[in-house]
This record gives structure tokens, C-alpha cells and sequence, in this order.
């Protein structure tokens, strides 16, 4: 079975991975960008009831959220330190997410069209080819579903924003949390989609304001974005 993971990316997120919860940590954007995209899901899918799986969920921020919200969520990740810190924290929530060490491509081949939503969040700017995990969440997902993915947009602006301006001026994230050359373009993710099976009902940006730190949804997808794609029904 083809892994499509690099193990140098899974060794960063291990190394931080006790940090995962704090939310002051290097994992701080990811606590303040769950809510928007935690709603977004919710408005477009409905999490309440529904079967869901998180993609390369890490500590579990977004898998427990949409717990909390009704959803019955499984989590898959690579990287056995973090799906350690995802499971402890179950104890201190009291939410109730089934962890599981297994990439996307596993996963689909045992449990195709088994969900109602897939999400796959700040996670294909990590893996090899992010072809193959698109095809694989449209594969895990049911006819007539919905899946989520957010990444990063490749060009100049991404470059200085989430590279130069994150990682080294603002210091929001560790030196080398992203590589430049793995970002992804929305018309490349959107052709991965369609070339998949999946149709894209939109396309959203997220943009930081660095004078009041503050996350937004809207329509620029230079730097971050966020798509919804559904599975013919
Ligand atoms: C930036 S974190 C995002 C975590 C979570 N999706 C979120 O947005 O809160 C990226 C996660 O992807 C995981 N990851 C990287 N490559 C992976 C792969 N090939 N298969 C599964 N998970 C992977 C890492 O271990 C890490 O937990």
C-alpha cells in the first residue's frame, strides 16, 4: 500500500504534538480558526447525527469540536504522538472520537462510502500527493456527502504571508512548518476533485489580519482557502 506520507512532516508533528491543546502554543491558529470552520461545516452539512471523518485530525481540535456538535466523528493521523495527545484529551472533554493510526488511501479501502461528511484540514500542503488523498476522501465518502478540505494557495502573496510572515516576522508557527512547494493552487485542488468524482459547490478564503489578529472567512483565497466538494448522489 502506497503511504503518500512524508516522514519528516509526520516527525514535526510529532515533536510538538504534547503542545497540541495549548492554546497559546504553535498549534494557537488552529484554535482560532476552528470556529469559523467548524460553523462552516455545520451551515453546509449539518453535523448533527451524521457519520463523519476527519483526515490527518492531529490532537483532535477539529474532530472533538464537530463531536460536540452532534456528529459521530472517527479521526485517522499518521503520526502516533499525536493521535496519543488526541485520545488523552477525550478524558479531560469528556467527548467521545474513535481514533484510528491509518492514512486516507488505508482507510478508503476498507471503509469506502462508509461517511456523510469527510473533512481534510490544513493537511494536503503536507502529504506527497495530494491527488491521491482527494481521491481517497471521495472514495470514503457516500454518494450525495460532503467533503472539506482548507490548504494553501501557491504564489507570491502565499509565499510572503504563510512562509516569511508567519513562520519568521509574526513567529505564528515554527521555521519549516510549511514548504513552499507543496502549497496548492484551487484550481489544481478543484481539478483533483473533479478528476475524483467530486463536484465543488464553493470555494472560500481565509484571511488573518495581522493589526488585529483576527481570522475571517471571505472571498480572498490568496493566502488560505477553504473548499466544499460533493459527491454526486
Ligand atoms: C497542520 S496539522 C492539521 C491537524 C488538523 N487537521 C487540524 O486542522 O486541526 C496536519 C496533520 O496532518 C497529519 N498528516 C501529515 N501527513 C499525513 C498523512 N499522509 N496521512 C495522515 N495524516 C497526515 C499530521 O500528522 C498532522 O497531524
Amino acid at each position: 500500500m502506497n503511504m503518500n506520507a512524508d516522514p519528516a512532516e509526520l516527525q514535526k508533528f510529532s515533536e510538538l504534538a504534547h503542545r497540541w491543546w495549548d492554546t497559546t502554543s504553535e498549534f494557537k491558529p488552529l484554535h482560532e480558526i476552528n470556529p469559523l470552520r467548524l460553523d462552516w461545516i455545520d451551515r453546509n452539512a449539518g453535523l448533527a447525527g451524521k457519520r463523519v471523518l476527519d483526515i490527518g485530525c492531529g490532537g483532535g481540535i477539529l474532530s472533538e469540536s464537530m463531536a460536540a456538535a452532534g456528529a459521530q466523528v472517527i479521526g485517522i493521523d499518521l503520526s502516533e504522538k499525536a493521535l496519543g495527545v488526541a485520545r488523552l484529551h477525550l478524558f479531560e472533554s469528556g467527548q467521545k472520537v474513535d481514533y484510528h493510526h491509518a492514512s486516507a488511501e488505508e482507510f478508503a479501502a476498507q471503509h469506502a462510502g462508509e461517511f456523510d461528511i469527510v473533512t481534510c484540514m490544513e493537511m494536503l500542503e503536507h502529504v506527497p500527493d495530494p491527488a491521491s488523498t482527494v481521491a481517497a476522501c471521495a472514495q470514503l465518502v457516500r454518494p450525495g456527502g460532503h467533503v472539506f478540505f482548507s490548504t494553501i494557495n501557491r504564489n507570491f502573496k502565499a509565499y510572503l504571508f504563510a512562509v516569511l510572515g508567519a513562520e519568521y516576522i509574526l513567529k505564528l508557527l515554527p521555521r519549516g512548518t510549511h514548504d513552499y512547494v507543496r502549497f496548492i493552487k484551487p484550481s489544481e485542488l478543484a481539478r483533483h476533485c473533479r478528476q475524483a468524482g467530486l463536484e465543488i459547490a464553493e470555494l472560500l478564503g481565509m484571511s488573518y489580519s495581522p493589526l488585529t489578529s483576527v481570522y475571517s472567512l471571505g472571498n480572498d483565497t490568496d493566502v488560505n482557502y477553504l473548499i466544499h466538494a460533493k459527491r454526486a448522489a
